[in-house]
């Protein structure tokens, strides 16, 4: 079926005025961290899918990096398995890390990439098991306690972090017009699995593609000060602060180190995004205002 004569002409008027903000992404690489409401909500999930697709039309390449603690949260509960986070992450024994695999790689992973394919796409999951693709090594999480002169070291079980990302394989199939969507499992030089946060995975792909943005998708309008006012634009060293102070705290800890990690690696931008906002992606990379907390390496304030 064509389109109306009157469809066509709208077409043309909105694509007109889209061009330029189009050409200044085509080409380029867009790493996505997908979670949050926008992964659970059948409209966001539906417009974030669409927003993909369309990018992908028009010669942007988005790399999709998937979360998924909720769900995992939900079948260790089931399970009856304890779950605990220690400054944003979760402490993974062999039982719980057996889970996150089979939730992430499998469930979620999948889910996502018929989403996509659903809405037109061509998508392909990925673990970081699959052809190397994320290296990682056993996190070390360190802890300041009151009273204590020296940070204690803790061992939080089978949690990692990126020891290096397998770029060229990424690049080949999104050169080859695939979608790739990566779920954040690490593997060891052994072989181990690594449960990683999603967050540092998104940032340390991004790095490695040298890509354009950053986008992590949360359920929270941004980096927040005690008041609630979201905050932009922000220095390394004020982010520091906000972190002594206690006023980042939780998950939207990784979320800030991992941003200003992948600026300092050379990511264009990085920004934290409101991902309950219907098409929160589209409007982050067209529009001047975005939808979030944006940290770039000039801190520039928008
Ligand atoms: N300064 C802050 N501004 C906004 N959110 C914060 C801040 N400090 C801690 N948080 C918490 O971090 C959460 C986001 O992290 P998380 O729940 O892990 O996100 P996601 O699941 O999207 O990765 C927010 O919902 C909020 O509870
Ligand atoms: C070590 C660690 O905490 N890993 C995370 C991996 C998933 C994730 O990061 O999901 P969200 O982005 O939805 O929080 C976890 O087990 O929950």
């Amino acid at each position: 079926m064509m389109l109306s004569r009157d469809a066509a002409a709208q077409v043309s008027r909105v694509l007109t005025e889209a061009l330029p903000y189009i050409q200044r992404f085509t080409g380029k690489t867009i790493v996505i961290k997908y979670g949050g409401n926008a992964m659970e909500n059948e409209e966001l999930k539906n417009s974030f899918a669409r927003d993909v697709v369309l990018m992908k039309t028009v010669g942007i390449n988005p790399v999709v990096v998937h979360g998924g603690g909720p769900q995992i949260g939900d079948l260790l509960k089931r399970l009856n398995i304890e779950s605990q986070f220690i400054e944003g992450m979760r402490v993974t024994d062999s039982q719980t890390m057996d889970v996150v695999e089979m939730v992430l790689g499998g469930q979620v992973n999948k889910d996502i990439v018929n989403l996509i394919n659903q809405h037109g796409g061509s998508a392909i999951g990925l673990t970081g098991k699959d052809a190397g693709l994320i290296k990682a090594r056993k996190l070390k999480v360190s802890r300041h306690t009151p009273g204590m002169d020296k940070p204690e070291i803790i061992d939080i079980g089978h949690v990692g972090e990126v020891a290096s990302v397998n770029a060229h394989l990424i690049n080949r199939l999104v050169s080859d017009d695939y979608i790739p969507v990566i779920a954040p499992i690490g593997v060891g030089e052994d072989g181990a699995s690594y449960n990683i946060n999603a967050d540092l995975v998104a940032g340390k792909v991004a790095e490695a593609l040298g890509a354009e943005k950053l986008m992590l998708l949360t359920n929270i309008a941004g980096l927040m000060d005690k008041e609630g006012k979201v905050l932009t634009g922000l220095t390394t060293a004020q982010v520091d602060a906000l972190i002594a102070d206690g006023t980042i705290y939780g998950g939207m800890l990784p979320k800030i180190r991992c941003a200003l990690d992948a600026v300092q690696g050379g990511v264009g931008s990085a920004i934290i995004v409101d991902g309950r906002v219907p098409n929160a992606v589209l409007l982050e990379l067209f529009t001047d205002t975005g939808v979030g907390t944006l940290i770039t390496n000039q801190q520039k304030v928008r």
